[in-house]
């Protein structure tokens, strides 16, 4: 283990908190929070950013699962995309917090809050909201110029005459939002933002995808429905470089660290909907998984709770796929909502494979969260011919859960194809993720055996 890896008079070398060509050293004069993920304070300017880097570094000794990312740091090499992973941790973080806040009064108020969309699809204040604060920070710390954005959201039913209402609830739970931003090591816009410059970041969301260069993806609020219902939904972030998935980060504000409390979720919500939960933070309510490309690993870190600091890593934990292959002891998860997904069908391949658990329905890409850290198997989407599957719906999800040892293709068994634009282009029946190879196998084996007989 290294020397300077704990406690006051700690000495970190200011190579690892400011990147390369630096030899001397900083002297930790504050621990902020012992324990065994403590953060440090150190006697200079240092943005949070840099102070993540101790904390990181902290954890990164302190953990020999990951003495060999020590061993990056200490060669002072930045690892590729660490800076864009910590950016979108954090707005993603923060769009949770906001998240939660309408979610709250949406149960009492829903009357401004939600509207339909051309395609009878719902979209609230959330939604916009958490677009607008995603753009914000992405444009703030990596540069407006660095920025392109596929996301969900168009600004043309929050423009319309009849909106205002609508429009000034965005504005005013973006500008909430951005104030709390040095929470999250972030400064807070010079003054309160107006409805153009909201309208203005929403819209600037406009990029098509497709095979080459960089842009981000988002799904402001993936599970729409799951979240008016004052149920589960994500919200999900993705790095897109050259057609491939770089990074993924989904946040699930109302999935529990711990496994156990998401059954108490469930029984809440069909039971005793109308009693006040325990409070979010006692039982560890909501957490943030995340990814980057080909590191093998996936991470799961708590949300940050009201008026707690957020420090990256945050406590972050490795998570990975269930180790479960007989289908007989596998939990399949699908969607709650038969349009999207056929029900008959996937519970006739779900018999002839084995698979003898009730699903598991979730709403939002919480079902990708549920096979990267082990607590279901299966997941399974056919949704109606003729729909197309947006890129949003699928790419944070996809990377979290191959980085934690699974699989995902579509029913044909290959890869899903992020280069096409907008759409998975091409893909073929429907989706299918798994914990391990064997199920997955068959699976696939199963949608052929029995898609003839569909009505699909
Ligand atoms: N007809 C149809 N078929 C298939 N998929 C559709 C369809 N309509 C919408 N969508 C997309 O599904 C997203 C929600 O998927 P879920 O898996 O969460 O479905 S469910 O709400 O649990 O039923 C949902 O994402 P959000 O709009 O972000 O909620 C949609 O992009
Ligand atoms: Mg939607
Ligand atoms: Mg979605
Ligand atoms: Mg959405």
């Amino acid at each position: 283990m290294s020397s300077y890896c704990s406690s006051l008079g700690t000495k970190i070398p200011r190579m690892l908190l400011q990147g390369k060509g630096y030899d001397d050293f900083f002297t930790v004069t504050h621990v902020v929070k012992p324990g065994s993920c403590p953060i440090y304070k150190v006697p200079c300017n240092l943005s949070r950013q840099h102070i993540g880097f101790v904390s990181k570094f902290d954890q990164i000794c302190s953990s020999p699962v990951m003495e060999e990312e020590h061993k990056k740091l200490c060669g002072a090499e930045e690892e590729e995309y660490s800076k864009e992973l910590e950016v979108s941790v954090t707005a993603v973080q923060m769009a949770c917090t906001l998240c939660q806040r309408v979610q709250d009064t949406l149960i009492s108020n829903t009357h401004h809050q939600v509207q339909s969309k051309d395609d009878n699809s719902p979209v609230t204040v959330a939604d916009w909201s958490v677009q607008a604060v995603v753009s914000w920070i992405l444009a703030e710390c990596l540069g407006t110029e660095n920025i392109s954005i596929v996301a969900e959201e168009d600004v043309q039913n929050l423009s319309k005459a009849n909106s205002s209402e609508l429009l000034k609830a965005v504005v005013e739970t973006v500008n909430q939002c951005l104030v709390e931003a040095p929470r999250f090591g972030i400064q807070k816009p010079k003054s309160a933002l107006g409805t153009s410059d909201v309208l203005k970041i929403i819209s600037r969301c406009n990029s098509t995808g497709g095979p080459s260069g960089r842009f981000w993806v988002l799904d402001p609020v993936d599970g729409t429905l799951g979240f008016i219902r004052g149920d589960q939904y994500a919200v999900a972030l993705a790095l897109i470089e050259d057609g491939e998935v770089k990074l993924g980060v989904l946040g699930c504000p109302n999935y529990p660290m711990r496994k156990e409390w998401l059954s108490y979720h469930h029984r809440y919500h069909r039971i005793i909907s109308k009693l006040t939960p325990p409070n979010s933070e006692t039982w560890n309510k909501g957490c943030v998984l995340y990814a980057k490309k080909g590191s093998g690993k996936a991470w799961m870190q708590p949300l940050v709770h009201a008026n707690k600091m957020f420090v990256w890593p945050n406590c972050a934990k490795q998570v990975s796929v269930s180790s479960i292959d007989n289908p007989a002891l596998a939990t399949f998860c699908e969607p709650v909502e038969k349009a999207n997904s056929s029900h008959s069908f996937t519970a006739g391949l779900a018999h002839s494979v084995g698979l003898r658990k009730q699903p598991l329905r979730v709403y939002s890409m919480v079902k990708y969260a549920a096979i990267a850290r082990g607590d279901a198997e299966v997941f399974m989407k056919f949704a109606r011919s003729g729909y197309k599957e947006k890129i949003w719906d699928h790419a944070a999800g996809v990377v979290i859960i191959q980085e934690a040892g699974g699989m995902v293709t579509d029913a044909g068994g290959h890869p899903l194809d992020f280069s096409k634009g907008l759409y998975l282009e091409d893909l073929d029946r429907g989706i299918v993720a798994c914990s391990g190879t064997t199920l997955h196998a068959k699976i696939i084996d199963a949608v052929d055996a029995s898609w003839g007989s569909s009505s699909l």
